[in-house]
């Protein structure tokens, strides 16, 4: 579960481009919560996203995760609960690498206690099994150099390798963005699969709205730095994407 209690975030505070970007925002996310999250530009998204992550730290309120006090920890004290996806594929992965050294790794960099490196055997055999997850026929391909996949493809693997390490929490930042639609759409169903499979708390952010409108059990819309709209399965079930973007007019 992450609570979040009375949160405001100002950048640049007492000068002339001070932004208020989150104002006293409050917002409890159950366990198995998939929210989905829209907005104008500049609607304070992605810093909520990165509140959460800890890559950024709030001017005031109080952030619990799993009932534990976060508020002040930074980004890679709350790595073991968190994994986060962002819009380029290629942020995440090493192109000159093959996909097993890229699970290699990933593995390394989280200490992963879901899939240890062992033996060569041992570990190949083990990200085989993970990568089959995804039915992209990777399983494979595992020593084709990452650079060579499509942005889909390495999108799909990147976000595989970020839930490998038995996370609970996956923040998925306009993870299409960069895609072309049938990329984005591979890539929206491994996320579903493996927010399912891996039963986790998931928040997508998207300016897509059909996307908006089809994935996750929870929308959201902001705007200024507040929770304007908060829907939940069942009263999203009710919303038409016309609805949505009606919002934004
Ligand atoms: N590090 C920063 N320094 C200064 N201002 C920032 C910083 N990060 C965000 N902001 C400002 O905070 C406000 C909210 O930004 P944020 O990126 O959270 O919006 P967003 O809803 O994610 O937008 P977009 O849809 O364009 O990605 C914006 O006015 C932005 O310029």
């Amino acid at each position: 579960m992450i609570k979040l209690e009375n949160i405001s975030k100002t950048f640049n505070r007492g000068k002339a481009n001070e932004v208020k970007a989150i104002e006293d925002l409050s917002l409890t996310i159950s366990v198995q919560d998939y929210v989905v999250i829209v907005g104008a530009n500049g609607s304070g998204k992605s810093t909520l996203l990165n509140l959460i992550a800890g890559s950024t730290l709030p001017g005031s309120g109080i952030i619990e995760i799993d009932n534990h006090p976060v508020t002040r920890l930074h980004d890679y004290q709350r790595s073991r609960w968190i994994a986060r996806v962002f819009q380029n594929p290629l942020s995440g992965t090493a192109p000159d690498l093959s996909i097993l050294d890229n699970f290699r790794l990933a593995a390394l960099r989280t200490q992963s206690k879901g899939l240890r490196i062992g033996t060569n055997n041992v570990f190949k055999k083990e990200v085989q099994e993970k990568i089959a997850l995804l039915d992209m026929g990777l399983e494979n391909k595992l020593m084709q150099p990452m650079g060579t996949l499509s942005g889909g493809q390495r999108q799909a693997l990147t976000l595989l390798m970020s839930v490998m390490d038995e996370c609970k929490i996956l923040l998925l930042d306009e993870p299409t963005a960069a895609l072309d639609p049938r990329s984005a759409r591979l890539v929206m169903e491994t996320a579903d699969k493996l927010i399912a499979d891996f039963k986790l708390t998931a928040i997508l952010i998207t300016h897509n709205l059909k996307d908006a409108h089809t994935h996750g059990n929870r929308l959201i819309h902001m705007a200024e730095g507040k929770v304007i709209k908060d829907f939940s399965s069942e009263k999203k079930l009710n919303l038409t994407q016309n609805d949505l973007f009606e919002w934004f007019s």
